[in-house]
């Protein structure tokens, strides 16, 4: 790979968190290690840096003109013509930029990370990727996907089935695409009979089911074409997902006998991630990092908003704020209930969130909980009573912040601010989540004066403004 440098942006990569040194490795690489804080945005940014060397291919470019190409045209010839069909049908005709950007190098066969913002289409990305390298006639598991949560899972294999379904004017004659969903809370034993019948052609599956179905032999990974890891930067950093995920990527398979793709709007100290990708042999040598809008890390939509106001009265302030906004639909963030606040038995704010709004707010916005301590199947009903369609107001804890797609999104409110950048990225971007759409949609943080440092912080690192909103 010629190894050009353009002397601007040499000057420029000099403020890039530098790829460290390996030798500098203590036992484990930075990346993989979970305690490792590395999400230190760097002070300046490159307006535009492409970097091409031997050791990294970086295609870090801002959003150019829509190219006029539709996303048949870049797909024909790799993507089968029933799935084109399914595209269309779903109103996919134009390409978002990242899938503008990836899908020829997808095509080509080259390993990827998928960097770019939250909303804009990654999991298309990877699936057209997926049903243009696996033959369904192969009675074998040739694509596996893995996720972080069960409701990312069920929403990507929800996606996949719509796209591997029959068109609507029909014509499929040979043998369908399957999708399985691997996720935790699942009855593995239906899965284990499936998959000794007749094994699907993909599979979504959350590690630790994934691992259980590995470790015991039921599952094989010798006829994987596609590995993706979704949320790869939350994987990683997860102390109890990061060694099944290493171990996935290393021992129950190899770099060189697949194609790896790992996809987020989030990758903190990026050079050094695809530094550890090869050096950990985690992705081949030639992985081509594609971020898009290096920028701006989260959608130029977004109006993001603060309320002052002390801890009593976050309440009231939130139902003043639903008042005056009247949203569609909103999500409303809380933090996760801490041990001592469970030791202390207390309840959990959103519980007591749940019970104010039940019995103060008057909008006409049903009101749904989504949070860990609830059982699958309550988590499930959740989610799939927000898919109706409708305006829901949902109470959640971050689980609901990763990957989550609810186009219909409109208002995010941080009753509780998230524990750092990376979270607040990704609770802002469960709104303007519609490509090529122009509505403006919200982000209200409701803080106390001693928080307003955190907030600014997050501006800094994410490189966007706040205003005030007097009530
Ligand atoms: N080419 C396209 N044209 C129109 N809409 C699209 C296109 N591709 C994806 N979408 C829609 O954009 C929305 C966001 O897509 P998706 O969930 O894949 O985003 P993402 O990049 O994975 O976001 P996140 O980082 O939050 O996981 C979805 O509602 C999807 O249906």
């Amino acid at each position: 790979m010629a190894s050009t440098i353009s002397s601007a942006t040499h000057f420029l990569s000099s403020f890039l968190p530098k790829p460290p040194n390996p030798r500098s490795f203590t036992r484990q690489p930075p990346y993989a290690n979970p305690n490792f804080l590395y999400f230190t945005a760097p002070k300046f940014r490159p307006l535009s840096a492409t970097l091409n060397s031997s050791t990294l291919t970086q295609q870090e470019t801002e959003p150019t003109e829509t190219n006029p190409l539709t996303l048949r045209e870049i797909c024909q010839g790799h993507v089968p013509e029933h799935v084109l069909k399914r595209v269309e049908e779903v109103g996919y005709v134009m390409p978002t930029e990242i899938q503008r950007q990836s899908l020829p190098v997808l095509f080509e066969g080259r390993d990827c990370i998928l960097h770019a913002q939250t909303g804009s289409g990654k999991t298309l990305a990877y699936l057209l990727l997926i049903f243009s390298a696996v033959n369904p006639q192969k009675s074998a598991v040739q694509a596996l996907i893995v996720v972080p949560t069960r409701e990312l899972g069920m929403q990507v294999t929800k996606v996949a089935r719509v796209l591997a379904a029959k068109p609507e004017d029909g014509g499929l004659e040979q043998k369908q695409f399957t999708v399985m969903a691997l996720l935790d809370g699942g009855l593995l034993r239906r899965h284990k009979s499936w998959l000794k019948a007749e094994p699907p052609t993909i599979v979504v599956a959350t590690i630790a089911s994934l691992c259980r179905m590995l470790d015991n032999q039921i599952l094989k990974l010798k006829n994987v074409k596609v590995l993706v890891v979704d949320e790869v930067d939350f994987m990683f950093n997860s102390s109890k997902q990061v060694s099944s995920v290493r171990k996935l990527l290393t021992s129950y398979s190899s770099c060189n006998s697949r194609q790896t793709v790992f996809a987020s709007a989030s990758i903190p100290q990026h050079n050094r991630f695809v530094h550890d990708c090869k050096q950990q042999k985690w992705t081949k040598n030639d992985v081509v990092h594609v971020r898009v809008n290096a920028v701006e890390p989260m959608p130029s939509c977004l109006q993001h908003r603060y309320v002052l106001c002390s801890k009593k009265q976050k309440h009231q302030t939130l139902l003043s704020l639903l008042q005056s906004d009247a949203p569609k639909s909103g999500i409303i963030f809380v933090g996760e209930q801490s041990e001592k606040s469970k030791k202390a038995g207390n309840a959990p704010s959103t519980t007591l969130l749940m019970d104010f709004l039940k019995t103060s707010y008057q909008g006409g916005l049903e009101i749904l909980l989504l949070e860990e301590d609830m059982n699958f199947n309550l988590r499930a009903s959740s989610l799939s009573e927000l898919r109706q369609g409708g305006g829901h107001l949902l109470v959640s804890t971050d689980i609901a912040a990763r990957g989550v797609d609810l186009p219909e999104t409109t208002h995010i409110y941080n009753f509780e601010l998230p524990r750092n950048a990376v979270d607040y990225l990704h609770r802002a971007g469960r709104t303007g989540r519609k490509p090529f759409s122009d509505e403006i949609c919200y982000v209200t943080n409701i803080i106390t004066p001693q928080e307003q440092f955190v907030l600014q912080r997050y501006e800094n690192e994410l490189m966007f403004s706040c205003e005030e909103l007097e009530l």
